[in-house]
C-alpha cells in the first residue's frame, strides 16, 4: 500500500506508462513495471532473468543500485552540495545505462507527482532532492517534458506561495491558442513561399519563469519568450526568407531580434531570434535556425543543458558521458519523436551512422566505454557521513584511504585488521585486498567500530578530568562503548 492510500502496483504502472508515453521501447517499459521488484518483493534477477530476459533484468538491477545510492545521498543531504550533486549526475549516467536512469527518472516523476500523501519533513526532503539531482539529469538526457514537470512540482512544494502566486499571474497571462492561431498563419504564409520547415510552438514553464525573474530581476511583462515558437528550416538562405515573411505577418518589438547566424555566439550557437507581437498584444519570441544549427543547439558544443546549467566547467569526460546517454536515449528509445517534436521524424537529421558503432565522420559519435580512461566517481562513507569523491581511472582501495589519511600501518595494503568488522568495507563486504581496483558507483564504509577523532576527543576529556580532579564527564565527550573503554 503506498502512503496515499492506492495499491502499490499503481506505482508501477504509472511509472510503467510514463515510460511509454515517452516512446520507451518495450524491455525498458517492462522493466519500468518491475522497477522496485527487486528491493521491495521476493523476485530475484535469476527469477526476471529467466521470465523476462537479460535486457529486462539488467535494467531492474541498474534502476535498483541507482536507487540505493539516492537513499544514501538523501539521507546525507548530499544534493545541498553543488560539487557532489554535479558528480552524482555524471555518475549516474556513466554507472548505469542510461535507459536505467530514464526508468529512474520516471519513478521519481510519479513520486513526486503524488508527494502531497507524505509528511512535509519528507516532501521537502525529496523535492530539494529532485531539484537537484533528477530535474538536472532529465535535462541532460533531453528529456525536457520530465525536466519542466519535476521543476514545477518542486517548486510548488518548496516555495508554496511565490508558486501560487505566478500561477495565478500566468493563468492571466498564458495564451495557448495565441500559440495555435499564431502557427497555423505561420504555416499557410510559408507554405505559400514554398518554404520548407518544421515548426515548434511551446509556452515556458511556470519554474523557468521563476527563474529567469529573478536571474535577471525582471518583472513577468519584461519576459518576452512565455510564448515561443521555433522554426527549422533547409539552409541559411531561408532563414532569412523565413525572417521577412515573420516581418510581414506581425510587427516586431524593437530592440529584440539578434542574428547569432552571422554573429553566432562564443559556443557557435547560431540562430535568428525575433520577438513579435503575436496575435492581440502578448509577445512572442520566434528562433528560426537550419537542422544542422538545430543538431549543435541540442547535441553539440552549443548545446541547450550546457547553456541552462550556466558557466560552469565541465570536463571533457562530463561531455562524453552526457553525450553518449543522450544518444542511447534519442536514437535507442525513440523518444526524439514524442518528446522533441521539433526534430520530428525526419531522418535526415540522423546522425550519419547507428548505433553503437560510429562512421569516422559523425561529429556526434562517443565511445561507448568512454568511462573506462576518464575518472571514477565513487561514494565514500565515514563516521556517518557521505561524499562522492573522484578518482582517476586505476585507483584502488589503498588511493582512497591513503586521501582520506588512513593509510597508516593500522590500513596499509598487507596491515588490514584481523577482524572484520573493522576493515573498510566495498559495497557492504569487507575489503581482504588493498589493492583491489575501484569502479564507478563502489560505495566504500570507511567506518570502523573504532571512529579515531571520537577516541582522541574522548582521551582528551579523561585527561581533563583527571587534571580537575572532576569525576563528572561532559554531555559533550562521546558515550562510552564497548571498543574504546577496552582499549583506553
Ligand atoms: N541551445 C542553445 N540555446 C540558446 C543558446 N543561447 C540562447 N539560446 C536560446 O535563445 C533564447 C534567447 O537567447 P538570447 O537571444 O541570447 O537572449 P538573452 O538575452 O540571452 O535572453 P533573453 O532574456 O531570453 O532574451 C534562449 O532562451 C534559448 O532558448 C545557446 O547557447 N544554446
Ligand atoms: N522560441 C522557442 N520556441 C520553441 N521552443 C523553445 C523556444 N525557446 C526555447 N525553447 C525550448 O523550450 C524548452 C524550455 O526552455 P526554457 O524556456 O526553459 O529556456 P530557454 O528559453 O531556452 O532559456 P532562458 O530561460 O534562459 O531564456 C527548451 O527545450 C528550449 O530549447
Amino acid at each position: 500500500m503506498r502512503a496515499s492510500g492506492d495499491p502499490y502496483l499503481e506505482h508501477c504502472v504509472e511509472t510503467a506508462v510514463l515510460l511509454a508515453i515517452i516512446g520507451a521501447n518495450s524491455s525498458v517499459v517492462a522493466a519500468g513495471l518491475l522497477h522496485d521488484s527487486l528491493d521491495d518483493s521476493f523476485l530475484s534477477y535469476d527469477y526476471i532473468f529467466k521470465t523476462f530476459g537479460a535486457g529486462v533484468a539488467d535494467l531492474v538491477e541498474g534502476v535498483s543500485k541507482l536507487s540505493q545510492l539516492s537513499k544514501l545521498a538523501r539521507e546525507n543531504n548530499t544534493a545541498s552540495k553543488t560539487v557532489e550533486a554535479d558528480r552524482l549526475h555524471t555518475m549516474f549516467l556513466a554507472m548505469a545505462d542510461a535507459r536505467a536512469v530514464l526508468i529512474k527518472l520516471a519513478d521519481r516523476l510519479h513520486n513526486m507527482i503524488t508527494l502531497d500523501a507524505l509528511p512535509l519533513v519528507k516532501q521537502q526532503r525529496f523535492a530539494k532532492e529532485t531539484l537537484q539531482i533528477f530535474a538536472p539529469l532529465a535535462n541532460r538526457l533531453g528529456i525536457s517534458t520530465w525536466k519542466e514537470q519535476l521543476e514545477n512540482l518542486c517548486f510548488k512544494h518548496l516555495n508554496p506561495d511565490q508558486h501560487r502566486h505566478l500561477s495565478a499571474r500566468l493563468v492571466e497571462s498564458f495564451d495557448e491558442a495565441m500559440i495555435a492561431s499564431a502557427k497555423e498563419k505561420l504555416d499557410k504564409a510559408l507554405t505559400d513561399e514554398a518554404i520548407s520547415y518544421h515548426l515548434h510552438g511551446r509556452h515556458k514553464s511556470l519554474y523557468s519563469i521563476h527563474c529567469k525573474m529573478s536571474k535577471k530581476k525582471l518583472n513577468m511583462d519584461q519576459i518576452h519568450d512565455i510564448h515561443g515558437l521555433r522554426l527549422i528550416v533547409e539552409n541559411k538562405e531561408d532563414c532569412y526568407r523565413a525572417l521577412r515573411v515573420i516581418q510581414r505577418l506581425w510587427s516586431e518589438v524593437p530592440g529584440q531580434f539578434k542574428d547569432y547566424i552571422t554573429n553566432p555566439k562564443f559556443n557557435g550557437y547560431r540562430s535568428l531570434h525575433t520577438v513579435v507581437t503575436g496575435e492581440g498584444t502578448v509577445p512572442l519570441e520566434v528562433q528560426i535556425r537550419t537542422k544542422e544549427m538545430h543538431l549543435q543547439a541540442e547535441f553539440g558544443f552549443a548545446a541547450h543543458w550546457r547553456y541552462k546549467e550556466g558557466d560552469c566547467k565541465h570536463s571533457s569526460f562530463v561531455l562524453q558521458v552526457v553525450e553518449w546517454a543522450r544518444w542511447v536515449i534519442t536514437w535507442q528509445c525513440e523518444t526524439m519523436s514524442k518528446d522533441r517534436p521539433s526534430i520530428g521524424c525526419d531522418d535526415s537529421i540522423k546522425p550519419p551512422c547507428t548505433f553503437p558503432t560510429h562512421s569516422d565522420g559523425c561529429p556526434y559519435s562517443y565511445k561507448p566505454h568512454c568511462g573506462q580512461d576518464g575518472p571514477i566517481f565513487i561514494i565514500m562513507i565515514e563516521n556517518d557521513k557521505m561524499s562522492v569523491q573522484e578518482f582517476p581511472a586505476d585507483s584502488t582501495v589503498m588511493d582512497l584511504l591513503e586521501r582520506a589519511g588512513r593509510a597508516s600501518s593500522r590500513w596499509s595494503a598487507y596491515g588490514f585488521p584481523v577482524k572484520e568488522e573493522l576493515r573498510p568495507r566495498l559495497n557492504h563486504r569487507p575489503v581482504h585486498d588493498a589493492t583491489c581496483k575501484l569502479t564507478m558507483g563502489d560505495v566504500v564504509e570507511l567506518t570502523p567500530a573504532i571512529p579515531d577523532k571520537s577516541l582522541s576527543d574522548y582521551r582528551e576529556e579523561i585527561q581533563r578530568m583527571y587534571e580537575h580532579g572532576s569525576a563528572t564527564v561532559s554531555s559533550t565527550a562521546p558515550a562510552v562503548s564497548g571498543p574504546i573503554g577496552r582499549r583506553s
